[in-house]
């Protein structure tokens, strides 16, 4: 039986799915520790890989792994950091903006304090530069730690970088930066990049030949998994974030509001993520809160409370504004009533992300499936559903994982019906 393993790096756990040819997962793994630190990445890709019954690893064909978009390091020739990577929403990139604008096109993606290549400059000016060598997205240096092969993206990950993923080179105008450091050769998500270090194989009883490929982001898998697939179609993530993701024929890009496109196939993938969602959440109520004054909450009837809720200053979409303060006022006494103007608040973005898609040129949305963590509430999708005036459905799939293996399975597999995402 041949296997392919989806691995997922989001903001608070991994979790690694292994499928079949047909799709049927095999089996499911987590890392379940508090939060999933950056000095604990490898030891994570070791326990996950660990924990996956030895008869099924012996039958993995393909590995791809996904990582939060933006979370960026640099590495030295033999890819250990040389300094700790930046997370996703990390804003010292702030300060270099001025600089950037000077040389990207107007209202370019990099041109956010979080992009990647925002945090490539500031990285260039610190002491620690000197040192590195490549600059690596978070599930590129994962994989290197499978297949040994430094200096490999794919171009989701590369999009903010500044990669032109229509050109699939970067421009001449990175250049002008004179940063210097090897950036990463950017393959189509998937594609295989080498077969896993021999060490690696014999270690956890994987196959020597077993293929690590090109990965892609964790929101990006979420779509992938979710069974979106025409134009018009939607993913919202509710994870530690607020992602929407909208299938188009239309690339949009504009900075001002955060917004961006994927290369999908043919299509685009535009959309934005908000630092909203549930980390937000998470800072008043644990889960079993959640889901128990949820349950107490009228979806029918709007919360007048109107917040913008951050855990911090600074939000990416549809607001760009690294200083944007966050709205948590009036917090009326009952926690019911708080965590339904949270929700309702959080609806209120996401409606207006989508509207923002729809003016500047989106396809209309016609469906919008639901993944992360707050996908199981279903007070919230009713809500959602009220604000967005299209149906609010279940992904098929709600793990970014499953997304993933189905990126290895596609390109690695010989499956005559395989499918081609990117
Ligand atoms: N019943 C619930 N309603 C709303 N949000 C929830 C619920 N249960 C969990 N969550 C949120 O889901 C988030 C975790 O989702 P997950 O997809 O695992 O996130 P990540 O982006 O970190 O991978 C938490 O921040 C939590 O607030
Ligand atoms: O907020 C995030 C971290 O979980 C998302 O990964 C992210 O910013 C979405 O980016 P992309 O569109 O490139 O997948």
């Amino acid at each position: 039986m041949d296997l392919y393993l989806g691995i997922d790096y989001g903001t608070s756990g991994a979790r690694g799915v292994v499928i079949d040819e047909q799709g049927k997962i095999q089996t499911e793994v987590r890392y379940s520790g508090q939060k999933l630190e950056a000095p604990h990445w490898k030891s994570t890709l070791w326990s996950l890989l660990a924990e996956i019954p030895e008869p099924l690893r012996r039958e993995i064909r393909a590995i791809a792994i996904n990582g939060t978009s933006s979370t960026v390091l640099l590495c030295d020739g033999a890819g250990e950091p040389v300094a700790a990577p930046l997370l996703y929403n990390d804003g010292r990139g702030a300060v270099v903006l001025e600089q950037l604008k000077k040389v990207a096109p107007p209202n370019h993606t990099v041109l956010s304090a979080t992009s990647s290549l925002a945090k490539l400059l500031w990285m260039s000016q610190q002491s620690f530069f000197s040192e590195a060598r490549y600059f690596l997205h978070q599930a590129d240096w994962l994989a290197f730690l499978l297949h040994g092969k430094l200096g490999i993206s794919d171009y989701h990950n590369a999009l903010k970088l500044g990669y032109d993923v229509e050109a699939l080179e970067y421009p001449e105008w990175l250049e002008k930066l004179e940063i210097p450091i090897q950036l990463p050769t950017v393959l189509a998500p998937g594609t295989p990049i080498r077969e896993i270090r021999p060490d690696i194989a014999s270690q956890f009883g994987l196959q020597k030949d077993c293929l690590v490929c090109a990965g892609t982001t964790d929101s990006i898998a979420a779509f992938i998994a979710s069974g979106a697939e025409s134009p018009g179609e939607a993913v919202t993530s509710l994870g530690s974030t607020l992602v929407l993701k909208l299938l188009s024929h239309t690339r949009i890009e504009d900075a001002r509001y955060g917004i961006y496109s994927h290369r999908f196939g043919d299509l685009w993938l535009t959309g934005g993520a908000s630092n909203t969602g549930g980390a937000v959440l998470r800072e008043f109520f644990n889960n079993a809160e959640l889901a128990s004054l949820s349950q107490e909450i009228d979806p029918a009837t709007a919360s007048n409370l109107d917040y913008y809720p951050l855990l911090k200053a600074g939000d990416r979409f549809p607001i760009n504004d690294p200083n944007l303060p966050p709205r948590l006022t009036p917090r009326p006494a009952a926690p019911r009533e708080f965590l339904h103007g949270l929700l309702e608040s959080m609806a209120r973005i996401e409606a207006r992300g989508y509207e923002l898609l729809q003016n500047l040129g989106a396809n209309q949305v016609t469906r919008v499936y639901t993944a992360g963590g707050g996908a199981t509430n279903s007070t919230w999708n009713a809500i959602r559903q009220r604000h967005l005036k299209v149906p609010v459905v279940a992904s098929e799939n709600t793990e970014a994982a499953y997304g993933t293996a189905l990126l290895a399975k596609a390109k690695a597999s010989n499956h005559k019906n395989a499918k081609k995402f990117t």
